[in-house]
């Protein structure tokens, strides 16, 4: 029999989540915890349901800038080994208890290095966290693997230094390189050197595009840069036209990013929040899952969107109308997209996914 798609069996599903900040996801009870361990006097307010409170109505700001303002308060209390440590073991424990089985999980390793740590340093406390977290989701009968990226902030010009620090760390723990923070005056190309040296060493990289700033965003990323997936990408649809019959039209490079099957981490939540599409019925995720696109399901930001993947996945469900073969493709979708070798991708596909969701597809 099939399973109810309701949020209760969605959690039970194997899903797989590729774009997820780590500095976002934090519990709100750790965000004030860890704030009167390290002396930080800057919050907003201090209860936990008052903190989660702040966080995703600051967050609905309709502006990506002033969305990521909210994260001062994430990073300023992730500046110490025990910090970034216990930030990531919980973030690998939240996103088992949820049922992802494998995630890749970024953050700015230059944001952290307030409290005097080295970017090694800062890579190694986190990478260490993932290892307890995966550990204690296993001890309570969940299996997860979460891989890291680094990202180098846009504004900023250190993108060349975290991608060699990317690749240093390849063998343990990290799987890629990302780019992230204001997009509108920060075209990719900025940072093309940092994408070249990636690209030299054989080594993979995904890029916030098309999130803030339309096609030209995106073109860099993919023409110039040699993005292997697009953060968001949802603007995409600036190079597709729907007619009043329905008939659909697509623009070169709309062509080019389906025909190279180039995944899009779309984030429905966060994609309203900052304004990037009006509304969850007008977010192109379903005209682009319709047109064939590799489509992916994410959270962002589980902490500014209050969210879940199971929540994104559900209110993917509840807008357009999907069933569970279709969140089996997204996730499908997501694993064949990961930056772990194509075996263990195909494991995870075969082992995990498909009789996972066989057992609620009834
Ligand atoms: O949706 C987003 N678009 C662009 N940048 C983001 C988004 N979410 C988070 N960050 C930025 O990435 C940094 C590292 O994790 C965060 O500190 C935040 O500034
Ligand atoms: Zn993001």
């Amino acid at each position: 029999m099939t399973a109810p798609l309701d949020l209760e069996y969605i959690r039970r599903a194997p899903k797989v989540l590729l774009h997820d900040h780590l500095d976002g996801g934090l519990r709100p009870a750790t965000v004030a915890e860890l704030a009167a361990a390290c002396g930080y006097t800057g919050l907003p307010v201090e209860a936990p349901d008052e903190l989660a409170r702040w966080f995703r109505e600051s967050a609905d700001s309709g502006s990506l800038e002033r969305y990521l303002e909210t994260f001062a308060h994430t990073v300023a209390v992730m500046q110490t080994p025990e910090g970034l440590r216990r930030v990531a073991r919980e973030c690998a424990e939240d996103l088992a208890h949820d049922g992802v089985v494998y995630a890749e999980v970024r953050f700015a390793p230059e944001q952290h290095l307030e409290g005097g740590l080295s970017l090694d340093e800062v890579v190694d406390n986190v990478l260490a966290g993932f290892r307890e977290g995966e550990a204690s989701a296993r001890a309570a009968g969940r299996e997860i693997r979460v891989g890291c990226l680094l990202t180098a902030m846009r504004h900023a010009a250190r993108s060349r230094e975290i991608a060699e620090l990317a690749v240093r760390f390849r063998y343990r723990g990290v799987v890629g390189f990302d780019i992230a923070g204001a997009e509108a005056g920060y075209p990719p190309s900025r940072h093309l050197d940092a994408f070249e040296y990636m690209r030299n060493c054989n080594a993979h990289f995904t890029i916030h595009a098309g999130e803030a700033f339309g096609l030209p965003s995106i073109h860099e990323a993919i023409a110039f840069c040699g993005a292997d997936r697009l953060g968001h990408g949802v603007r995409i649809t600036d190079d597709i036209a729907v007619g009043s019959d329905g008939h659909v039209t697509m623009g070169l490079l709309a062509n080019y990013v389906r025909d190279k099957r180039i995944p899009l981490e779309m984030c429905p939540s966060s994609n309203v929040q900052t304004g990037a599409v009006a509304s969850l019925d007008e977010h192109p995720f379903d005209l682009l899952a319709r047109m064939r696109f590799r489509v992916t399901v994410n959270t962002d930001n589980r902490l500014m969107s209050d969210t879940s993947m199971s929540r994104e996945m559900l209110v993917l469900v509840n807008t357009f109308g999907y069933g569970w073969s279709d969140l089996e493709r997204f996730t499908i979708n997501a694993m064949k997209s990961a930056f772990i070798p194509f075996d263990q991708r195909l494991a995870v596909i075969d082992d995990i996914i498909k009789p996972g969701f066989a057992v609620l597809i009834g």
